[in-house]
């Protein structure tokens, strides 16, 4: 049976709780933000350089799977050069008239935040064009032959793009950025930073140990970790002394049903069924997505990268295949051809 996302605490998608907390536990500059080291250092260059020229920076793109810090990093952007953030995203402008305001509206070097944009519909994104790179709006006067177009001058902004998927954008809108930075998962190292980072700004002690332990079932991904700290948080003050060790954290983890490595439902399904079904592969992705119920996209843009990054899937040329790692990590005997 499909859980609820709403269920699911390694859930990478946004929830109600997370809202609350997030803000709080956001880092407000670059020094603060850990790893995605070679987008730091890009970044800071750019910055610096647009700062000493009084100029707006270029306009950015941030991709990658959900959870991993791109409004984190478009609010730090704006911090870093001092200048306002506006904040919005692809679905909720529905009109062109809706965009044309928000523009018209921003200040000299403002950023404009605009999550989710490959959800922008098509007459909307075509207002873009001109002022991404002319920094102008087309606005189309009167009706039939005696229509006009004139053109609106617009103080110069810093478009930030985020997706989960850079490959959504159409080309016209992809090619208009400047810089184009990938997030990747974060290695347990890192997110060990991170949790230990959160907890002191919860309040909350925590020994190394525990924060490794709580960072391996993170699946790559700062929210995850810093919602099960919260929850482990929890767990901590009522069944423990309030400090987090490695055996408080197994517990508490184990209470919650997450595994060692921080797998869920669908990833054992996505393993299990090109295990039973396909041999261990490979397999095409459509095929996968077919035969386990789930969207393409979610497994490529969710499911995929924390399975590649643990070694459990390889992708080849012809599909997926199943690793040896993950046939002993299900109990399942491993048969070489
Ligand atoms: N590099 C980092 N260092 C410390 N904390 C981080 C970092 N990246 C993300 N976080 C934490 O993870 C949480 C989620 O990050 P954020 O909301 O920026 O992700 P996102 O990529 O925008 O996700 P979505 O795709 O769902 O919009 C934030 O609360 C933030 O505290
Ligand atoms: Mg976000």
């Amino acid at each position: 049976m499909l859980m609820e996302d709403n269920e699911r605490i390694i859930t990478s998608n946004i929830r109600e709780e997370d809202n609350q907390i997030e803000n709080g536990l956001r880092p407000k500059y670059l020094k603060n933000y850990i790893g995605q080291d070679k987008i730091k250092e890009k970044l800071k260059i750019f910055i610096e350089a647009a700062s000493a020229r009084k100029e707006a920076l270029d306009h950015v793109l941030l991709y990658g799977p959900p959870g991993l810090g791109k409004t984190t990093l478009s609010n730090i952007i704006a911090n870093e050069m001092n200048v306002n953030i506006r904040i919005t995203s692809g679905p909720a402008i529905e009109r062109p008239g809706d965009l044309a305001a928000i523009l018209t509206n921003l200040s000299e070097n403002d950023v404009l935040f605009i999550d989710e944009i490959h959800r922008l519909n098509r007459s909307v994104e075509e207002i873009l064009y001109p002022a991404m790179e002319d920094f102008a709006l087309d606005i189309i006067i009167g009706k039939g032959p005696s229509a006009r177009s004139i053109r609106l001058d617009l103080s110069k902004f810093t478009l930030i793009g985020a997706t989960t998927r850079a490959g959504l954008l159409t080309s016209p809108l992809r090619d208009r950025f400047g810089v184009i930075c990938k997030l990747d998962l974060y290695t347990v190292q890192e997110l060990t930073t991170i949790v230990k980072r959160s907890a002191t700004i919860l309040g909350v002690q925590i020994e190394q140990d525990g924060a490794i332990e709580i960072a391996s079932r993170s699946r790559g991904t700062p929210r995850i970790a810093n919602r099960i700290l919260k929850r482990i948080r929890d767990y901590a003050e009522v069944r423990a002394d309030g400090k987090i060790t490695k055996s408080v954290a197994k517990d508490a983890l184990a209470l919650l049903e997450i595994d060692d490595l921080g797998l869920d439902q669908v990833d054992k399904r996505v393993i299990k069924t090109i295990i039973e079904n396909f041999n261990g592969g490979p397999v095409g992705i459509d095929t996968l997505a077919a035969s386990t119920g789930e969207e393409k996209n979610t497994i490529e843009d969710v499911y995929e990268p924390y399975l590649l990054q643990i070694g459990f899937l390889n992708r080849t040329p012809r599909g997926r295949m199943v690793s040896e790692k993950a046939y002993n990590h299900f109990n399942i005997l491993y048969k070489k051809e």
